[in-house]
């Protein structure tokens, strides 16, 4: 059992920096999803642990020591990548077994491969070639062979990519109590935030090479590091407006589209600058009934889906916010004015020069 430690990782690929200062410690048994857009350095950095390149800076530490320039094959990590890259030419028994590389004598590597196959159901086809495999057999083959040596850290790059949409649900059910099993240091990346936030014990948001929040789920969705990470989590995403907040009978109040909405009690620290409000679609209340916190909006839309009905509305200053209500909530229909409303509690604040989170004081806490 061993942890695995960044420590100011940075790379550069000409005017491209994929990696620039990542900080991050993965503990044995844990599970640390890199979750980030499309080229923000998230397969690099799994490389640079892998060995198929070096970083320009920092140091990469398995069990405290250094890896860095060290042969792949060394490093004592086990790797399952988004395209399977199984072994054409071998059974799927085969393939599993290379994992253990020169480690094992034949007659070790057997009973190994039959355990680890039992655990992700695939000990039926394992005489089978790779194109006699459907792409969830694929999967859980290049899974059994990055597992099965126990290595002391385990990448795994989108492996549920190419699966389909019933069994990459199963698997983001099965894989934690999987890979736990193993206790080795887990670093998995995936573009879906959903898969993030069901697989990881702690999430580490990538953004232009730089890691923005390395946190919990809830912590992540409920109290985002900045405006980035908020628009990252959420579907519908998270719904902005421009504000300058202001202090008046103690509450800290701002005007969205001609409606004095409340933030919070002023007793803290006042944002004195220009802010990007931030309340997610679930937190909106939509009524009929006009009063002074109340904005003003017309149902643009109402599209409904399976788990909830969702709302396009166009506030009276014309910025468009969605909303998300129980499929059976009365709503309303395209073209109704109504009238949108969210506790102080629901409201984030973000700075707009920086980005970053303004805390408030009365804020919900994540857990
Ligand atoms: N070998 C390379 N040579 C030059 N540039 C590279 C190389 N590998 C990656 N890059 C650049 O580094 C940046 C990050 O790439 P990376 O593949 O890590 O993104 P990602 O977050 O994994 O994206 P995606 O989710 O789309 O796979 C991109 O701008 C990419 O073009």
């Amino acid at each position: 059992m061993a942890r695995l430690e960044l420590k100011s990782v940075g790379k550069s690929f000409g005017a491209a920096r994929p990696a620039d200062g990542v900080s991050l410690t993965v503990e044995p048994g844990e599970i640390v999803v890199v979750f980030g857009p499309s080229g923000s350095g998230k397969t690099v950095l799994l490389r640079m642990i892998a060995g198929m390149f070096e970083p320009d800076e920092g140091e990469i530490l398995v069990g405290g020591r250094s890896i860095v320039g060290a042969a792949p094959e060394r490093r004592g990590i086990g790797m399952a990548f988004q395209n399977f890259a199984l072994f054409p030419h071998m059974t799927a028994r085969d393939n599993i077994a290379s994992g253990l590389g020169a480690r094992a004598a034949a007659s070790d590597a057997a009973p190994r491969v039959e355990a680890i196959s039992r655990l992700l159901k695939i000990e039926h086809v394992l005489g089978h070639a790779p194109r006699e495999l459907s792409n969830g057999q694929k999967q859980r083959t290049a899974l059994a062979r990055a597992l099965i040596g126990y290595p002391d850290v385990l990448l795994l790059d989108d492996p549920l990519r190419n699966v389909d949409a019933k069994l990459r649900y199963e698997m983001r059910l099965e894989l934690p109590n999987l890979l736990r099993r193993g206790a080795a240091a887990v670093l998995y990346v995936t573009q879906d935030y959903r898969e993030a936030m069901a697989i990881a014990d702690r999430i580490a948001v990538l953004v232009d090479g730089r890691l923005e929040q390395v946190a919990s789920a809830e912590q992540i969705y409920v109290t985002p590091a900045s405006v980035a990470v908020a628009r990252l989590f959420g579907d519908p995403s998270i719904n902005l407006a421009e504000v300058t907040p202001f202090a008046e009978h103690g509450t800290l109040s701002a005007m969205v589209s001609g409606a004095k909405v409340r933030l919070g009690s002023a007793d803290g620290h006042l944002p004195d600058c220009p802010c990007w409000l931030g309340v997610r679609p679930e937190d909106l209340v939509i009524s009929v009934s006009a009063s002074e916190d109340a904005i003003p909006a017309h149902i643009l839309a109402v599209t409904p889906m399976h788990e909830k009905a969702v709302l396009l509305l166009r506030l009276s200053d014309g910025t468009e916010w969605l909303t998300a209500l129980p499929p059976d909530a009365p709503h309303g229909a395209a073209n109704d004015a109504v009238f949108v409303r969210f506790a102080p509690e629901a409201a984030l604040l973000f700075d707009r020069a920086t980005g970053l989170r303004i805390g408030l004081s009365h804020r919900r806490q994540a857990a």
